[in-house]
């Protein structure tokens, strides 16, 4: 490893990422340098890591380099891998832009989660297609002290359980992951989104993020939660023949989510890079022996 790396650092409605280009996929990240780096006290801090690598120089990307030159490993903060992270594509493809990789328009990003279309706007907001969500059969029930409320399973490449609720305080601090029941419902661990309506097709959500914590978005989540109103509405595209947009309010912004009849789900929301620096490689070291 090179005695100083290059980061930037970005988010999207509040989900921030550390972001390493590295597009020869020449640093190594194990899980404890992932930690270090998104710790926010002795670190840079970051709800994950973005590492930017070309589809062809990564093992899990390089079935995926003739579509999309670019491929999101995407980490969580305490250095687990996800399958995909929503917010993360749109920071990513900013971060293309503001390195001059890419321009305004179209590009396709992979993502462990199968490639991803996305659209850089000339008003600066991002669109991503995420695919189709796939909503697994199985009772959940999600527990807050005396509370619980059965939650809907929606994958959207990565797991996550939304549970409808009064009041979005109910949640708690969400200091803890929720217990849910059965305790085997996810194998993997989950993201749980807590939600409250706001208005017609207008949703608040509050989330629990496998290996983040409590975030202040999530962009998989968003998508999750409009995918199970929609459903709970009786707006489900599928069944309507008209798509269902829902506005999906989050603790770190506003996130605009569109399901077609043929399941597809589009995601519109802000991208911001905030930050470049160069990070000590001496430090990280330390940093790393220290987590061990
Ligand atoms: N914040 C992300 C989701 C990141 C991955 C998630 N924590 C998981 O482990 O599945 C988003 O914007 O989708």
């Amino acid at each position: 490893m090179s005695t100083r790396i290059a980061f930037l650092k970005g988010h999207g409605t509040e989900n921030d990422f550390v972001i390493v280009p590295d597009p020869e996929n020449a640093i190594d990240l194990p899980p404890a340098t992932v930690a270090a780096l998104c710790d926010r006290r002795a670190g840079i801090g970051g709800d994950g890591l973005l590492h930017v690598v070309r589809s062809a120089a990564h093992p899990e990307a390089r079935g995926m380099a003739a579509e999309a030159e670019w491929f999101m490993d995407y980490r969580n903060g305490d250095g687990s891998i996800a399958e995909m992270c929503g917010n993360g594509v749109r920071v990513f493809a900013r971060y293309l832009q503001h390195a001059g990789q890419v321009t305004e328009g179209d590009l396709a990003v992979a993502t462990r989660g199968g490639v991803k279309t996305v659209h850089i706007a000339k008003d600066g907001d991002i669109t991503v297609g995420m695919g189709r969500a796939r909503l697994p059969e199985g009772d959940v029930t999600v527990r807050v002290g005396e509370r619980s409320w059965p939650a809907v399973n929606v994958n959207m490449g990565n797991p996550h359980a939304v549970a409808f609720v009064a009041d979005l305080a109910h949640a708690g601090d969400l200091h803890e992951a929720p217990p849910f029941s059965p305790a085997a419902a996810y194998p993997d661990g989950v993201n749980v989104e807590f939600v409250a309506d706001r208005g017609p097709r207008h949703v608040a959500m509050r989330v629990h993020e496998r290996g983040a914590g409590e975030t202040r978005s999530c962009g998989t989540g968003a998508c999750a939660v409009a995918v199970a109103a929609a459903r709970r509405d009786g707006a489900d595209p599928a069944a309507t023949g008209t798509p269902a947009t829902y506005t999906v309010d989050v603790p770190g912004g506003r996130l605009t989510i569109t399901e077609r009849p043929d399941g597809e789900i589009e995601m519109t929301g802000p991208a911001v890079i905030v930050a470049a620096g160069e990070i000590d490689a001496e430090w990280l070291a330390d940093a790393v022996r220290d987590r061990r």
